[in-house]
């Protein structure tokens, strides 16, 4: 039987450490302050938002929420987006996503200040990653180095097979596994026979958002498997693992829920107090 890889432990003692140092930056005058704008009233998105700006305040920092209509104008989300970047007691600044199609993404994330960008979707992060050293790393890939850190899994040399190829979660933890030394196989919707590649993984990281995807011939003996999956089946919520036939093979294996999610809010706020170190601390040497 696999280890089962607790998210929730592991982000209690994220928690736990963060609180502390939040507490000593306080002592220097410095309170960390996070924003999120939300457009619309998805219901998950809403409830996603609720736990990050609960658990800012839990940890001793400022946190704001910016509730913006569903039929929001372009034009409108991106001034409140440029009050947010003149802001100076503002150090993290997110949207939430998804946007209304009628919103240009791209846009939006580009106009968040990359010095204030606690998802780091802003194109000149990306290229930091792409660089291997970005200011901080997407929270769901922090979350997934954090796992794999805190249960002592070995990445150097490791075949690490990503499933997934998004900017959120597939891309930049194929790029945080590269700098930590894995050998890397990036897979996704248009790979021919997965399961070829998914049975060479020592660390198998899953986030192609399709329930079921990965069942027990898809993972090789012993193997870490991460699933990163959010799919709500019959009421329920899965990953993209199939747990109750993989558990018996993996060596080790995240759940769902009380995996990886747990890990994402975690290093949001992570995210969150290094820049506001990183801005009023170092006063840009670091950078
Ligand atoms: N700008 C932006 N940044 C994000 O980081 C971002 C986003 N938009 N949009 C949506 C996704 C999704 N996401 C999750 C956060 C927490 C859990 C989480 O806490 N999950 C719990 C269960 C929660 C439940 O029961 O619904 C768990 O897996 O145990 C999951 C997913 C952040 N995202
Ligand atoms: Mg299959």
């Amino acid at each position: 039987m696999a280890r089962i890889l607790d998210g929730k432990a592991i982000a209690a003692a994220v928690k736990q450490d963060l609180a502390m140092e939040i507490a000593q930056l306080r002592e220097c005058g410095v309170q960390p302050k996070l924003v999120v704008v939300l457009v619309g009233d998805d219901a998950a998105s809403a409830s996603y938002v609720r736990s990050k700006e609960r658990l800012a305040r839990e940890l001793g920092m400022e946190a704001e929420v910016i509730r913006l209509a569903a039929d929001v104008s372009e034009v409108e989300l991106l001034r409140q987006i440029e009050l947010q970047n003149a802001d100076d007691a503002v150090d993290a600044l997110l949207v939430q996503l998804p946007l209304p199609d009628h919103i240009d993404t791209d846009r939006v994330l580009a106009a968040v200040d990359p010095n204030k960008d606690v998802d780091g979707f802003h194109p000149q992060n990306i290229g930091r990653y792409a660089m291997g050293s970005p200011l901080v790393w997407p929270c769901t890939t922090a979350g997934i180095l954090e796992i794999l850190v805190r249960s002592s899994v070995p990445l150097a040399g490791q075949t690490a097979v990503v499933v997934g190829r998004s900017r959120i979660v597939g891309w930049p933890t194929a790029q945080l596994l590269l700098a930590h030394n894995a050998t890397v196989v990036q897979c996704h919707s248009r790979t021919k026979d997965l399961t070829e590649f998914t049975r060479q993984a020592d660390i198998l990281v899953v986030a192609a958002g399709q329930a079921g995807l990965i069942g027990v011939d898809d993972v090789r003996e012993g193997a870490v498997v991460i699933d990163v999956g959010i799919n709500r089946v019959d009421g329920r919520l899965v990953g993209d693992v199939d747990f109750d036939s993989v558990v018996a093979k993996a060596g080790a294996i995240t759940p769902v829920p009380g995996g990886v999610g747990p890990l994402t809010v975690a290093m949001l706020m992570k995210n969150t107090v290094r820049l506001a170190r990183l801005r009023r601390l170092t006063k840009g040497d670091e950078r």
